[in-house]
C-alpha cells in the first residue's frame, strides 16, 4: 500500500457526524451552566435536547452556533472545528432562536430578501429563494403583508423560512413551538419532518415538550442542571422506565388460566380475558413471550405492547418521585447513561 493510500480517509460506511462535542463546560460567574456535555449527532437526523427551564439548552445552542464561547471542551459542527473554523461553521448552519429575527415593519417577502442580502445572494437568486420559501411555508398569499399582522404560527414559519434562505445543512431550533397553539405546533412539526425527509438536513432541537421530542427526534438527550442524564431513542428511553408491559387477550377462560400459570408474575383480568405481563417492550422479550405461548399451545387472540410515555421517563430521570415509588434523586448527579 502506498503512503497516499495509507493516509487516505477510510471508506467510511458511517457518515461523519453532523455535530460532535466533548466536555463542553460553561459558567456565568460562579453559576455552572454546562458541566461537561458530550454529543455525537448523525447527519440527516433530528436530535432533541430535552430539559426544563434553565437547564442549559439555549446555552448549548449558543455555543454550538458560535454565538458564545465555551469555557472548556471541543466541538465540530459540519466537520469544522468550532473555534478554529468558526466562519466555516457559520456557513453550514442556520439558527432559529427563541427571539424572532423577523422585522415586524417589513413584509414577509422583504424579510426574506433582507436575509438574502445579508447572505450576499445575488438579487435574482434571492428573489427566487424567497418565492420558493414563501410557497413552501404557505405564506405566498401574505407575502406582501407586514409581519406585524401575522399570528404567532405565521411568524414562526417566516422565522424558520429566513433561516433557510442560506440553505443550511444543520439547523438549530431553540424551542421552535413554545407559545404556539396545538394546530400551529403540528404544522411546525410537519415542516421539520419535511426538512429532514426532503432536504436531508440535520436538526438540533431544544424543547421542554416531551411529546415534541417523542414525535420528532431520532435521538433524545435529557439535560438537567447542565448535565446529560440520559440519551437514547424515544423508545429506548421509555423502556428504561418501570411500568412497561405486554397485554395479551385470550380466546377463552381456559387459555387465560393456562397462561396465568405459565407467566407467574403477570396480572390477570378475568373480565377482559387479558394477562398483563411485565416487559421492557423489546423484540427479544416479545419473542420470548410469543414462543412460550406457542410452545404451550395457549391460544392468544391479540397482543399489545405498552411502553411508558416520555413524561414518565423525564420525571424519573430528573428525580421527581413517581406515584408509588421512592425518590429517584440519586439519578440527578449520576453520569450520562447510554441506553
Ligand atoms: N448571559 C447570561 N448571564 C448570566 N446567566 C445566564 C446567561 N445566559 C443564561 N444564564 C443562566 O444559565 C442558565 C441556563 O440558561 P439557558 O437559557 O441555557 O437555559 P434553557 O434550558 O435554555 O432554559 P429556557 O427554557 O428557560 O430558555 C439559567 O440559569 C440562566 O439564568
Amino acid at each position: 500500500m502506498t503512503a497516499t493510500q495509507a493516509s487516505a480517509p477510510p471508506a467510511a460506511h458511517t457518515p461523519a457526524p453532523a455535530i460532535r462535542a466533548g466536555g463542553l463546560r460553561k459558567s456565568y460567574g460562579d453559576k455552572l451552566v454546562l458541566d461537561g456535555i458530550d454529543l455525537d449527532i448523525a447527519e440527516g437526523t433530528v436530535f432533541a435536547l430535552l430539559g426544563p427551564n434553565g437547564a442549559g439548552k439555549t446555552t448549548t445552542v449558543e455555543i454550538l452556533s458560535t454565538l458564545i464561547d465555551a469555557d472548556a471542551g471541543d466541538a465540530w459542527v459540519a466537520g469544522r472545528h468550532l473555534k478554529r473554523d468558526a466562519d466555516g461553521v457559520r456557513s453550514a448552519i442556520g439558527v432559529t432562536g427563541q427571539f424572532s429575527a423577523v422585522d415586524n415593519l417589513l413584509t414577509a417577502e422583504e424579510n426574506l430578501l433582507l436575509m438574502a442580502d445579508l447572505l450576499h445572494l445575488d438579487r435574482r437568486e434571492g428573489k427566487r429563494r424567497a418565492k420558493e420559501l414563501l410557497r413552501r411555508f404557505e405564506l405566498s398569499e401574505v407575502a406582501g403583508k407586514t409581519a406585524v399582522t401575522f399570528s404567532g404560527g405565521m411568524r414562526r414559519k417566516l422565522d424558520l423560512a429566513m433561516t433557510l434562505v442560506g440553505d443550511p445543512r444543520i439547523i438549530f431550533l431553540d424551542e421552535p413551538t413554545t407559545g404556539l397553539d396545538p394546530r400551529s405546533r403540528r404544522t411546525m412539526w410537519e415542516i421539520i419532518r419535511a426538512l429532514v425527509a426532503d432536504d436531508g438536513v440535520t436538526i438540533f432541537l431544544t424543547t421542554q415538550y416531551l411529546e415534541e421530542a417523542d414525535q420528532l427526534a431520532d435521538r433524545i438527550a435529557v439535560l438537567d442542571h447542565g448535565r446529560l442524564i440520559a440519551e437514547g431513542t424515544p423508545d429506548e428511553l421509555k423502556r428504561r422506565i418501570p411500568g412497561g408491559h405486554i397485554r395479551v387477550r385470550f380466546a377463552g377462560p381456559e387459555h387465560l388460566d393456562a397462561a396465568a400459570g405459565i407467566f407467574g408474575i403477570a396480572t390477570r383480568d378475568d373480565e377482559s380475558l387479558t394477562l398483563q405481563i411485565p416487559s421492557d417492550g423489546s423484540i427479544p422479550n416479545l419473542r420470548a413471550v410469543l414462543d412460550t405461548l406457542e410452545a404451550t399451545a395457549v391460544q392468544a387472540e391479540s397482543l399489545t405492547v405498552h411502553t411508558p410515555d416520555l413524561d414518565n421517563v423525564f420525571l424519573t430521570l430528573t428525580g421527581q418521585p413517581r406515584p408509588g415509588a421512592g425518590s429517584a434523586n440519586n439519578h440527578l448527579n449520576s453520569p450520562k447513561e447510554n441506553v
